[in-house]
């Protein structure tokens, strides 16, 4: 864990390492593993024979003497959490807790008093696997993996919270198993609070902004949603943040100017289209849009789409999902047109609709706030996302002018669980670029008599 809000890691003198072949509990020490900012790795087996221990573990040992009393607080909550997971839950994409014990080295004061985590041991991590080069063919499986961890901590009723690879860990075998559970939260109704720290490169937009209450920050799934997708676009781009900058100060700089409408998103073009709208959906710029996409319907997801990708390699066949609609309530600035659409001067006003905004707290509001703004679809076939959006938004209550209507797009569901394949062709206010867009008919209340369309902008 990488701190935030306050100075980073344990200050003061380095803690001795521990030799290999030294007695640690009932382990022996092996091989120095790795070291973070606040624990050094080892390797370890059974320093007896018999008994049921793993023959080969990992120790995660984390020294607290001669650090300050806020240091060791913080060391303590990040184990309590670790071992708390790792009480509570067990699955095979997470990775395991053994024991957990405080190492008594009386010749080594700075060990002397470490707490140390007894953890079933992985290979490497995603991190050393990035750098090495992913295997192309190995890239959708590893998602897969990591959704199903995350599906089943949020199914438990956690947030891991500090998800990104390092922390996902991989079995000889490559099995995904994720770890690090210093942050993970425990929610109490929709949000837990964590403490204030991270790792930047993987904070969504709200947290930039996220008050500091006496409990930490508020942390809900849609937090692991977002690392999700930036670990997506890792994948498939050699590691790459789909944010620009050179320093992740300035990465975040630029997710809080995507976060506030302000900038677009960019993914790198080597992302293929199934993972692409995938790692969009997760990176959605609000809490809201983003609380769409749970980690069980991303695994539904690839569980359809890969197929169907592997079928079609050279050219992915796009597949009808259902999508939500409030997936594209976020900024749809620099949104790219499709062709295929009727000329402006091909329009005859043929009916009214009314927008309506079935997400709560959108119906009430005075103003015109960005959060409950709606964006309508450029290609009413191709799955509602911010990419396939027209730059002019529209709110509950706007009247709107149609033209025809289409029967058969990509079905969308709304909030309250209203389900339709019907799109409406509408004007969109006069000066707007392009001049008209669709309209899903679940965003209306209004069925005026309407031609058939003659046309659907191309896929
Ligand atoms: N169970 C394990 N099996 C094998 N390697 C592990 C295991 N747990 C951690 N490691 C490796 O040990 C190293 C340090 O671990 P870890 O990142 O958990 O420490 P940390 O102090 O929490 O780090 P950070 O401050 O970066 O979060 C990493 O290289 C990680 O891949």
């Amino acid at each position: 864990m990488t701190a935030l809000h306050v100075p980073g890691g344990i200050t003061g003198e380095p803690a001795d390492l521990l030799p290999s072949g030294h007695r640690a509990g009932a382990w022996t020490v092996g091989d120095l593993i790795g070291s973070g900012g606040w624990s050094t790795v080892y390797a370890a087996r059974p320093a007896d024979r018999g008994g049921d221990r793993p023959l080969e573990v990992a120790l995660k040992v984390m020294p607290t003497a001669g650090l300050a009393p806020r240091q060791v607080r913080r060391i303590l909550d990040s184990a309590q959490r670790e071992i708390e997971l790792g009480r509570r839950t067990s699955h095979p994409r997470l990775i395991g807790l053994v024991e957990s014990f405080v190492l008594r080295e009386p010749d080594r004061p700075s060990l002397d008093g470490a707490i140390v985590l007894v953890m079933e041991r992985a290979a490497r991590s995603l991190r050393d696997l990035l750098d090495a080069g992913v295997p192309e063919a190995d890239r959708g499986r590893l998602i897969e993996g990591i959704c199903e961890g995350l599906a089943h901590l949020h199914g438990s009723g956690w947030v891991h919270a500090d998800l990104k690879p390092e922390n996902v860990l991989l079995g000889r075998d490559g099995s995904v198993k994720l770890s690090d559970f210093g942050l993970a939260t425990e929610l109490t109704g929709t949000h837990g609070y964590a403490p204030p720290l991270g790792t930047l490169d993987y904070l969504p937009p709200e947290r930039w902004r996220a008050s500091l209450g006496a409990e930490g920050v508020q942390v809900r799934p849609s937090t692991d949603i977002w690392a999700l997708g930036i670990v997506v676009h890792e994948l498939f781009a050699s590691g790459g943040s789909p944010f620009a900058g050179a320093t992740p100060v300035a990465r975040g700089a630029a997710v809080q100017e995507y976060g506030a409408g302000r900038a677009p998103l960019r993914l790198d073009p080597a992302v293929p289209p199934f993972w692409r709208e995938l790692a969009a959906d997760c990176l959605a710029p609000t809490h809201e849009a983003r609380a769409l996409h749970t980690a069980e319907s991303l695994l539904e997801r690839i569980a359809t789409g890969r197929p169907a990708e592997r079928r079609a390699p050279a050219r992915p066949r796009r597949r009808a999902r259902t999508a939500l609609v409030a997936a594209a309530l976020c900024a749809a600035s620099g949104a790219a047109l499709a062709g295929d659409v009727p000329r402006a001067d091909a329009l005859r006003p043929a009916g009214e609709l009314t927008v309506f905004n079935a997400e709560r707290g959108c119906q009430d509001l005075p103003g015109r706030v960005l959060r409950c703004s709606l964006g309508l679809a450029i290609d009413p076939g191709r799955p509602y996302v911010p990419g396939n959006v027209v730059p002019t938004r529209v709110w509950h209550g706007d009247v709107l002018t149609a033209e025809c209507r289409l029967p058969q797009g990509l079905p969308i569901i709304d909030e309250d669980g209203v389900r339709s394949t019907e799109w409406f062709w509408v004007r969109l206010p006069a000066g707007s670029i392009p001049f008209a867009a669709w309209l899903p008919a679940v965003r209306t209340k209004d069925r005026p008599p309407l031609p058939d369309c003659p046309h659907r902008s191309a896929s």
